[in-house]
């Protein structure tokens, strides 16, 4: 048995990296050889941000690139043209890739690749060459779930070919799971064209022998029993900082929050992905402004400025708050000063709130988010929702109610404490996902 030598690959998207190079992290101090695979355009992207990728290097991390066949001016926002340009290109590319990494070391081997949703034709490629495979999910174990369970519900006549529910009714895919509606399923406000996609990924994933998930049996139990495949290894939290942030970080809301009060200020941020939409960015404002208490709110740049209009009211003051682009979003949850976290519920959001003990208020906006948001409000009991008006906009009285409901809540605050502990308890440097990784380990030798 040799050392195992992983190949990673992740969809190049915020959500994705940002846990594999945790996981790849994790790794590597097991004295595991790990091989980094980016597309030139995150990759250069990364590193013009300032991010920790030459630590990594001193870790052992070795990163390698590959085009995603776009140009560099494309609109990487646009993840249909980016899904199609990569399964264009990339797959003819990586044999040779691979056959020169072996070659500068001869004595390890790429032995597995284990790769994010969307990079499942890497898989494939690997089973080519008779390279092991396995999964890391970066979304819940929950939402793996609902995409493993997809032919039984169209058996079951619950949702039909297009991934459309039959009917409106809760669905409960295991015992201990929660009850799900139509919209909790993690194809929803995705779009008519990703449902086949899913499905015909979801058959790919499956030359992956393990399903990695970042979660625990504490968060999601019955999940995690649909399938033997799952191996869950979260909180994956070996680092508190992001290494491969495609935004420079304002470092500067650090030293901001040193001077605020404990438990004070409101933290906003909706990840990498989420557009808001101006009606509803002017409603954030001006109930921030409501609050009367500190906010530090992410607003990031946006990819394409034709696209979102991110003027502020001339009601809005903003003077209690502080504003950045793109925050150390590890460190932010983690300070003293933060008092609860206004999040789009996107997974990797979710777990390191948990971790945090923060509570949470929650305004998802596609996707795995809505089931994301059940579990935070519903199951594990640790924020509220806010609440849309009939137009589909959350108002800016609703956002100041939700908050001082939220800060005034004990039980709540108590609940987030008691689920951070319980989680940390099980993070990959000990407890049950330490466990599962070494077994992982094991396997990959
Ligand atoms: O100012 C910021 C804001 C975010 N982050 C980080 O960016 C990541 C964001 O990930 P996540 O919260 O999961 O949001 P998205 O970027 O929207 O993630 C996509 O991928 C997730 C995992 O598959 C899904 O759960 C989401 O629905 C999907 O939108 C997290 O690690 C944050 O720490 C920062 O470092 N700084």
């Amino acid at each position: 048995m040799g050392i195992p030598h992983f190949l990673v690959i992740p969809y190049p998207v915020q959500g994705h990296v940002n846990p594999l190079m945790q996981l790849s992290e994790a790794l590597a101090k097991h004295g595991c050889k790990i091989t980094f695979l980016n597309t030139e355009f995150n990759h250069k992207r990364a590193n013009s941000c300032g991010g920790g990728l030459d630590s990594l290097k001193e870790q052992g991390l070795k990163f390698v690139t590959l085009p995603d066949g776009l140009d560099p001016e494309d609109d990487r926002s646009d993840h249909h043209k980016v899904l199609v340009s990569i399964k264009t290109n990339m797959p003819a590319l990586l044999p040779k890739l691979i056959q020169d990494i072996n070659a500068l070391d001869v004595e390890n081997n790429i032995t597995c690749i284990v790769v994010t949703m969307n990079m499942g034709w890497a898989l494939q490629v690997g089973h080519k060459l008779g390279i092991e495979g396995a999964v890391l999910w970066t979304a819940s174990a929950t939402s793996l779930a609902t995409c493993y369970c997809i032919p039984r519900l169209i058996d079951d006549g619950i949702i039909d070919s297009e991934g459309i529910p039959t009917k409106k009714q809760e669905v409960q895919l295991s015992p201990n799971m929660p009850k799900m509606v139509g919209a909790d399923f993690p194809w929803g406000g995705l779009g008519k064209i990703f449902f086949p996609y899913i499905v015909k990924e979801m058959k790919t994933l499956e030359l992956g022998e393990w399903w990695l998930c970042n979660t625990t049996s504490d968060l999601e139990p019955g999940a995690l029993a649909t399938s033997p495949r799952f191996l869950p290894i979260g909180p994956l939290m070996e680092s508190d900082t992001n290494k491969s942030s495609f935004w420079e970080e304002d470092t500067t809301c650090l030293d901001w929050l040193d001077q605020q009060p404990p438990q004070s200020v409101v933290y906003v941020s909706f990840g990498s992905l989420a557009t808001v939409e101006p009606n509803q960015f002017k409603e954030l404002a001006l109930g921030l402004d409501l609050l009367n208490r500190p906010f530090l709110w992410v607003v990031r740049p946006s990819n394409d400025n034709n696209k979102v209009n991110h003027a502020y009211s001339d009601e809005f003051h903003g003077c209690k708050g502080k504003i950045v682009n793109w925050a150390p979003q590890r460190k932010i949850l983690d300070h003293p000063a933060i008092a609860c976290f206004i999040s789009h519920c996107g997974w990797n959001s979710t777990i390191e709130g948990v971790c945090s003990g923060i509570p949470f208020l929650c305004c998802p906006f596609f996707s795995d988010q809505f089931v994301n948001r059940s579990y935070i409000c519903d199951v594990w009991k640790v924020g509220l929702k806010l609440d849309k008006d009939e137009n589909g906009l959350i108002l800016k009285g609703e956002i100041r109610k939700k908050v001082d409901q939220l800060l005034e809540n004990e039980d709540i605050k108590a609940r987030s404490l008691k689920l951070k502990e319980l989680s940390l308890k099980n993070s990959v440097k000990g407890g049950q996902s330490s466990k599962n990784l070494e077994k992982f380990i094991n396997w990959a030798k």
